[in-house]
């Protein structure tokens, strides 16, 4: 029976999804941090809990040929690049591999396309959210150490673009020099709970948005000043306040202190603006590859009424928009909705409507109402389609469905159900948005069996 500090030499035998090293030991199921495949290592045991225990390296007796020695980002690993000790190169193919693997437990053994790779590999994302804390006496930012709230103070995040790293720095230094307190999560006081920079990478432009705790920012009118004169890459301040005692980082309301209350981009020939509330793909050079693709296997044409569910701020949709007669959508957040309606406009298109509500209800009102469409985009959230949206898009009897997909798992299970229905898989694509973490994005190209 294995306990808490044993030390064992091992031979890790597989890499878990969530891109821990595994061995079992008389049968029992170990998880190792920062180990691979084939390296053999002694590790001490954390923690040893029911069903399984984990575990540390202490000393690597040998390495796997897949792991990358460049950089020793031992600490980020376990909290913000989970895969970043793994080469790119070994990351696509273990992304590729859980796809086939999780949709072959679902029954689904079709082709899957080969991965595509992102254009970046690091310094990738547009957004960062990080937390502030007390740390050895001083307002520190960072990333939280994996399953816990204890923050890890660094300066170099890794995935995040560059000019947002050095204004996150600019920002906390601001914070310090005006005394402006942090938050404390055990007394629920203090005043900055998170630092977020939205970029729009082909706008240039940067929106701050400063998490709150209170409605009173202390020295205000000095922090606006500071950041005026010391970071002018920030196009707008907006502060957001948030005062539950919850893990949910944005609050429901914003401030804007100055520039505009939306965030602008370019996505492929369009031009979205962006709300804080509203979600945004992190990988922009990416998230281009994965429309293009979700369209390629819309076999779009002019004749199209085309669903866009979960709409997000309409990228989807509006990307498809001169190619088709009609795009309808459905979004859940409110402000994302707005964004939707005001895109569409931004981009001149008067065949795009988009409404707020959930998926799987608004389109029961659509059969209701007898609308038709022939062609359904779905890109939901990492818990997939609800059962009875399925069911109700399968009544529409669309031509094609694409799914786009952020979750193996909740893919296999709904790709499952489309085929009982009598859908089939046509195309798998995965494509990687997300490097150096354990993320793995899809798209899925169903089609109407002609027996149906
Ligand atoms: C993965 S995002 C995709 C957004 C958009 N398609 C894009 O690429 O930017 C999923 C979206 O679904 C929305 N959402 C979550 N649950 C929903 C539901 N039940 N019905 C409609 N939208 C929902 C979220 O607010 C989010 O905007």
């Amino acid at each position: 029976m294995l306990k808490k500090n044993d030390k064992l030499t091992v031979t890790i035998s597989a890499l878990t999804y969530a891109g821990l090293g595994f061995v079992k030991i008389n049968e029992f199921p170990v998880f190792i941090y920062n180990s691979l495949p084939g390296e053999e290592v002694e590790i001490q045991i954390l923690k040893v809990l029911k069903k399984y225990a984990f575990a540390r390296v202490v000393k690597f007796l040998s390495y796997s040929p897949d792991r990358n020695q460049e950089i020793d980002y031992h600490s980020i690993q376990s909290g913000l690049a989970p895969l970043s000790h793994l080469k790119y190169q070994a990351q696509l193919s273990f992304k590729e591999n859980q796809i086939k693997e999780t949709l072959h437990k679902f029954g689904i053994d079709n082709p899957v396309e080969s991965i595509i790779p992102s254009p970046k590999e690091t310094h990738y994302r547009n957004k960062s959210q990080v937390p502030v804390r007390l740390v050895k006496g001083q307002l520190s930012v960072g990333f939280f150490r994996a399953h816990s709230h204890h923050l890890v103070p660094t300066e170099d995040f890794l995935l995040q673009e560059s000019v947002i790293d050095q204004n996150i720095i600019k920002v906390r230094d601001i914070l310090r020099k005006l005394e402006i307190s942090s938050y404390d999560e055990d007394t629920q006081r203090g005043v900055v709970r998170n630092i977020m920079l939205r970029f729009g990478k082909f706008t240039g432009e940067l929106m701050l948005i400063l998490v709150v705790n209170q409605k009173d920012v202390p020295r205000l009118k000095k922090l606006k000043h500071e950041l005026q004169s010391s970071c002018p890459e920030i196009t707008s301040f907006i502060l957001n306040y948030n005062f539950k005692n919850t893990n949910v980082i944005l609050g429901p309301t914003n401030k804007v202190i100055y520039g505009s209350p939306y965030l602008t981009d370019k996505i492929l020939t369009n031009t979205f603006k962006i709300s804080p509330l509203s979600f945004y793909q992190v990988n922009p050079l990416q998230t281009e590859n994965l429309y293009r693709i979700a369209a390629e296997y819309g076999n779009l044409k002019s004749t199209d009424t085309v669903m866009d569910a979960y709409s997000g701020i309409g990228t989807v949709g509006i990307s498809l928009a001169d190619r088709v007669k009609q795009v309808i959508g459905v979004e859940s957040v409110q402000q994302a909705v707005e964004d939707a309606l005001n895109n569409a406009q931004l981009n001149h298109y008067d065949n795009v409507k988009y409404v707020c509500g959930k998926a799987e209800e608004v389109i029961d009102q659509w059969i209701s109402e007898g609308l038709k469409v022939n062609k359904i985009f779905v890109d939901p959230p990492r818990k997939g389609l609800a059962k009875n949206f399925i069911e109700q898009s399968v009544k529409m009897q669309p031509e094609i469905i694409v799914y786009v997909s952020c979750n193996p798992a909740t893919l296999g299970r709904d790709l499952a159900i489309y085929k009982e229905l009598g859908y089939a898989i046509k195309k798998i694509q995965p494509v990687d948005l997300f490097p150096q973490t354990t993320h793995v994005e899809s798209v899925t190209m169903l089609e109407k069996n002609r027996t149906f």
